[in-house]
């Protein structure tokens, strides 16, 4: 039987896979030698290449929708940066044989809209880059959003074990469609998905908490403070990117905080988008610190909102109730 969005659920799944074999590549064969954005975070080879690969399934099997993606080829254009332009556009071509760099710039600018659509995808072609360059976490994020709310999620994390038992294989994908749960299946060979579902833990002593690893991201010492509230034992687990939502969306920690370090960040709703989806189809609950819904209607932010909470659903009163003081 077929479903709304098969057919997205499908090419996201491909789409985030390939994006993954370039993020290998560039990691395995000469470094990802980051170049400093404006606001000074990183962006590498692989967030490119990853992002015009993507861009271009999407624009093949939907040539109708718009795309909100985090990068754009304007820094590329640069010709102090023509050599990250070549490796790029390399990298791009070891996959898509053929393509050329003006191509490949043109695929990456396929994800500039920046405003609110009534259906839309989002992508962060590599979520975490400060993980993907210290060799740890990553992943690479995507989801489509219809009159406002999250319907599918692709979300492919090379570096995280399916099971994170003994000898899981390395790699894995996370795909959910709104309404009809949430899978997991290893990123590579052809494996059969398998459901997945947060833990039921209930005593908020026993919680597992999982943050970002870093502190510029999401304010260690306040959580540390809830965690005693709750009267949490172990330490947090740090791990970057939407890896997080994928952890307490499996059951392996019970509890995501992602709390403002500054009264003006807005979290970005690529950075959210996937993994909240993913946690929600696994049974789980995901607001922002006050409790509040995120609203995925205002552009690419998420502007009415602060912070993150992603729990098991059984520990979110508990969890909000410790935030308050
Ligand atoms: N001050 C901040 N607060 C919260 N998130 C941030 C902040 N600065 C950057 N980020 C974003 O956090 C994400 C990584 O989160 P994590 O630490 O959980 O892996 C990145 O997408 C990064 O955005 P950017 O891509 O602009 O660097
Ligand atoms: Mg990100
Ligand atoms: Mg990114
Ligand atoms: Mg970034």
């Amino acid at each position: 039987m077929s479903h709304p969005f098969d057919r997205e659920r499908e090419v996201a799944s491909r789409a985030v896979r390939e994006a993954a074999r370039i993020c290998r590549a560039v990691r395995g064969k000469h470094g990802p030698d980051p170049v400093a954005k404006g606001d000074k975070s990183p962006v590498t080879v692989a967030d490119f290449g990853s992002q015009a690969l993507i861009c271009a399934t999407l624009a093949a099997a939907f040539p109708g929708d718009p795309i909100m993606a985090e990068e754009d080829a304007a820094e590329l254009r640069k010709p102090e940066h023509a050599g990250v332009r070549d490796r790029v556009a390399a990298e791009v071509a070891a996959i898509r044989a053929g393509t050329d760099a003006e191509t490949a710039l043109g695929w990456i600018d396929l994800g500039d809209l920046d405003r609110f659509e009534p259906r839309f995808w989002t992508l962060d072609p590599i979520d975490g880059t400060k993980g993907f360059l210290r060799g740890e976490q990553y992943a690479i994020a995507l989801a489509l959003i219809v009159e406002g709310r999250v319907e599918v999620a692709a979300l492919a994390c090379p570096n995280l074990e399916v099971s994170r038992l003994a000898s899981g294989p390395v790699g894995a994908v996370f795909l959910a469609v709104r309404g009809r749960g949430a899978t997991v299946c290893p990123l590579d060979g052809d494996d059969v998905e398998r459901p997945i579902t947060v833990s039921d833990r209930d005593d908020p002593t026993r919680a597992r908490l999982c943050e970002s690893v870093e502190s510029g991201h999401s304010a260690h010492n306040e959580s540390a403070a809830v965690a005693a509230r709750l009267g949490v034992t172990e330490p947090p687990v740090r791990l970057d990117s939407q890896a997080k939502y994928a952890t307490v969306a499996s059951g392996l920690a019970d509890v995501y905080l992602r709390l403002p370090t500054r009264a003006d960040y807005r979290e970005r709703i690529w950075d959210h988008a996937a993994g909240a989806l993913i946690v929600a189809e696994a049974g789980g609950t995901v607001t922002d610190v006050d409790g509040k819904p995120l609203d995925f209607t205002l552009g690419s932010t998420l502007a009415s909102n602060r912070g993150v909470v992603a729990t098991n659903g059984r520990l979110h009163p508990r969890v909000i109730e410790a935030l308050r003081g």
